[in-house]
């Protein structure tokens, strides 16, 4: 089949800026690292551009100057390419591995073009270079394992690997073939190959890399649109969602589980005297209160304005309103600060546990709610317990 390196070489440089253009144009919205990662990738595209034009323009080159410039270009790009996939992934970027790579890669090129020319091993050594970097890739890509993979992960763990044996293939045919060529852009078979498969290379990279920067906007929405964003835990839908979690299992494991309905007393006056911002401060501190009573499987959310719940695996409702009390009781005894103000906040608690079989979770919040309603009705700064067994038996009440 006729083919010249020259067109070839052109066509990946313009498809390569094509691709740097359109990732650039999408780099608009998304979360800060995602969009820096795509932007980092439209730039190394646009460096593995210049590079297949410097190859398209090989007439108008000196030899060395193709052989230096066009090797530098691309281990430059492919390092930020390596640098933008691991940023999207939430890796360690290894700016310095790449950087090493890359530096020894081109020095080694340049001995074995220029110093002490031997084609193969020049090849041998450039591939070695950009091998490294596949690796990096590769080792970002499946961190976690191939189960937890995500399809983007997978396609581009695929494209890697072709691209890795592509320059197996590439060195064994200079090392194994009888007759190989003896430079890059000497019309031969293996360089016709090599040049096609790899300019084909930033087209499946970029779309796999988009899928991959698609899927992690996903995800990011996906949590965005579960957490409060004032106090940075759960809101009510992922709540809700732990609760239906957690409750199967509790019903699966034939174990109880708790709620527990928490609601700040007379916040409406912290509000009036301290403003919406100071307001906002307290159920901030709040929230660390609550926290620093909890154990490492318990749950916690604002379904409120000044309302948060708090999931309780593995415990029945005596322990719940042990745990109740605790809770309370810190709120009650921790200061706040409030814009030079020491402030003493106190919170009424509604208990419920999971009757196994029988619950589900909106029937078991409802009936920590009004327990907490309850607690409120009673005076306040007090826990009370949803079981008919225990309604009205108040624990420690502080107030
Ligand atoms: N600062 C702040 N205030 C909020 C927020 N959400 C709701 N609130 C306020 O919380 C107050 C709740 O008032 P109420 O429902 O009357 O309850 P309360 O004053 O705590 O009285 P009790 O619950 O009966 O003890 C209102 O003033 C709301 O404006 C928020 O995100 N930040």
């Amino acid at each position: 089949m006729p083919m010249h390196i020259e067109t070839l070489s052109l066509i990946s440089a313009v498809q390569s800026l094509v691709l740097a253009i359109l990732l650039w144009a999408g780099t608009h919205g998304g979360p800060g690292a995602a969009r820096t990662s795509l932007k980092l990738r439209a730039a190394a595209l646009a460096v593995e551009s210049a590079g297949w034009t410097m190859l398209a323009a090989q007439a108008w080159l000196h030899p060395a100057q193709l052989l230096l410039g066009g090797n530098a270009l691309n281990l430059l790009a492919q390092g930020m390419s390596v640098v933008a996939l691991r940023m999207l992934l939430g890796e360690s970027l290894r700016w310095r591995t790449v950087l090493a790579i890359g530096v020894v890669g081109w020095l080694g090129v340049a001995w074995f073009g220029v110093v002490d020319p031997d084609y193969r091993v020049r090849v041998m050594w450039g591939s070695a270079a950009i091998m490294a970097d596949i690796a990096l890739r590769m080792q970002a890509l499946l961190r976690g394992g191939v189960r937890q993979g995500t399809r983007a992960r997978m396609a581009l763990v695929v494209m890697c690997a072709g691209a890795a044996l592509l320059l197996v293939w590439r060195n064994g045919q200079l090392w194994f073939d009888l007759n190989p060529p003896a430079d890059i852009i000497q019309p031969d078979t293996v360089n016709y190959l090599y040049v096609l498969l790899s300019g084909m290379q930033p087209l499946f990279l970029s779309i796999g890399f988009l899928l991959l920067y698609n899927e992690t906007l996903q995800r990011e929405l996906h949590l965005l649109a579960r957490v409060d964003t004032l106090t940075g835990v759960k809101n009510r839908l992922a709540l809700t969602e732990s609760a239906t979690r957690m409750l199967s299992q509790a019903q699966r494991a034939g174990r109880s589980m708790s709620v527990l309905m928490i609601d700040a007393d007379h916040f409406k006056s912290i509000n009036d005297r301290f403003g919406h911002g100071g307001g906002d401060k307290v159920l901030l501190a709040l929230v660390d209160s609550i926290r620093a009573t909890l154990r490492g499987g318990d749950v916690i959310g604002r379904i409120g304005g000044e309302e948060f719940v708090v999931l309780a695996p593995d415990t029945n409702l005596e322990q719940a309103l042990v745990l109740a009390e605790r809770i309370r009781g810190t709120v009650e005894t921790t200061p706040l600060l409030v814009d030079g103000h020491l402030l003493q906040l106190t919170v009424s608690i509604g208990a419920a546990a999971a009757e196994p079989g029988v619950d589900e979770v909106g029937a078991l919040l409802q009936r920590a709610d009004a327990a907490l309603y309850a607690a409120k009705h009673a005076g306040r700064n007090r826990v009370m317990a949803a079981d008919p067994a225990l309604v009205g038996r108040r624990l420690l009440a502080g107030a």
